[in-house]
């Protein structure tokens, strides 16, 4: 693990990027000029070149697995200071000069919000519920769902979940919002009649997206860009769950069109076994690619579709791209949630949070310490336009 030296303060690089392009598995895809759209009804998805698998041990697999997800105690002795809390806390508070907390850059936020048609995306965990040891028991404190709720009655929502759009309804509850599972690649969104005239718009034409009708009634569309894999990633999981079953504490989740294996309860003496266990199975599959989050090794399929993608499709799907009266406002704590802060910051459009109590490299705008802070911070927004909205009547 490196310390960037051009940095008011210690921060965190993060060697799983460094890892993935020596292993050509970068969370970002390349997009081939040209090839994103073959006309102006259909998107072709480009397939990125498969990655090269090496030997786990002769490559940053694992350093990528330790730095991900780490505790402070842990992360300090990773980066070989010798730092009192007190100066961690001053590393934090530094790093916050960079990318400020958003509850105290409100007034600055609700400034340039003003008169804006706010958007909010929202990533599940390590956002809207708190890092836990059991996958299945991340649950949304009632506290939570509730701001959520209050949310969605004053701004379109949409939650950006790695998990499967089941799994991720399951856990928020809410029928008012949109939900993309699968790291984007599963998304029901508004149906729309938007005619598509710019690149990155995907019409309800689009094989991949097809209308539906929810539960409730409601007309929505499906958009899933990596059906052809759901056979891939249902084998996938299957091997994973047989080649991992020996070792203690591993677990392997199915989220339809990616999958993931966790190790944070596998004795990190172990975490070289499970890396190289996952890195066999993957070598059968070349097209399938390897990224890295929180203790967990998320396979997914080698399409050049991410959060940032989602957001763009969502805010197309919902009449709001290209338009200065709109703030799109993305918060999320984990890697694959940089692929939206990127696209909001690319495109100088919106603000990225990022949900982290540690210093870490971002392209988010703002920061949130962890999602207590998130309610806090959602609750404000909707205050301030309940009170917006009172003084107009
Ligand atoms: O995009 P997200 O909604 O943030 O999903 C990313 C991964 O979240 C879950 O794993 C993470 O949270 C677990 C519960 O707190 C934790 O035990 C695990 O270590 C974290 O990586 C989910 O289980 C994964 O499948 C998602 O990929």
């Amino acid at each position: 693990m490196e310390l960037k030296s051009n940095h008011a303060s210690p921060v965190l690089t993060d060697p799983a990027l460094i890892s993935k392009s020596r292993l050509g598995i970068h969370s970002r895809l390349y997009p081939q000029p040209g090839a994103a759209f073959s006309s102006g009804m259909y998107i072709t998805i480009p397939r990125k070149k498969p990655g090269k698998f090496d030997d786990v041990r002769s490559n940053d697999w694992l350093d990528a697995m330790k730095s991900s997800s780490p505790p402070r105690k842990k992360l300090l002795k990773d980066v070989n200071i010798e730092v009192a809390s007190d100066d961690f806390d001053a590393a934090y508070c530094s790093w916050m000069l960079k990318y400020p907390s958003a509850l105290r850059s409100f007034e600055q936020i609700k400034n340039y919000a003003n008169n804006k048609k706010i958007v909010i995306f929202l990533d599940y965990d390590g956002t809207l519920s708190p890092i836990v040891d059991d996958p299945d028991r991340a649950f949304m404190s009632k506290s939570m769902r509730s701001a959520v709720r209050d949310v969605v009655k004053y701004f379109p929502t949409a939650i950006i979940s790695g998990r499967s759009r089941d799994k991720v309804y399951e856990l928020v509850g809410l029928t008012e919002l949109y939900y993309a599972g699968s790291h984007g690649m599963d998304i029901m969104g508004p149906v729309t009649n938007t005619v598509p005239n710019v690149s990155n718009t995907v019409p309800n034409g689009h094989p991949d997206c097809m209308k539906s009708t929810q539960q409730q009634g409601k007309d929505v569309n499906l958009f899933q860009p990596a059906r052809e894999y759901l056979p891939m990633i249902d084998e996938v999981f299957r091997t994973l769950v047989e080649n991992t079953k020996d070792i203690k504490g591993a677990k392997v989740e199915n989220h339809k069109f990616c999958a993931s294996v966790h190790y944070r309860n596998v004795d990190e003496k172990n975490w070289p076994t499970i890396a190289q266990c996952v890195h066999d199975v993957l070598k059968d599959y070349p097209r399938l690619r390897l990224t890295h989050g929180r203790k967990v090794l998320e396979v997914r399929p080698v399409i050049n579709w991410d959060k940032g993608k989602a957001v763009e499709f969502l805010l197309e799907s919902l009449g709001l791209s290209n338009s200065d009266d709109v703030l799109p406002i993305y918060i999320g704590d984990d890697r694959s949630d940089e692929d939206a802060f990127k696209v909001l910051r690319e495109g100088n459009h919106g603000y990225g949070i990022l949900v982290s109590s540690v210093p870490k490299e971002t392209n988010a705008f703002y920061s949130l310490r962890d999602p207590s802070e998130v309610m806090v911070f959602l609750k404000s927004l909707v205050r301030w336009r309940k009170k917006e909205a009172a003084g107009r009547s």
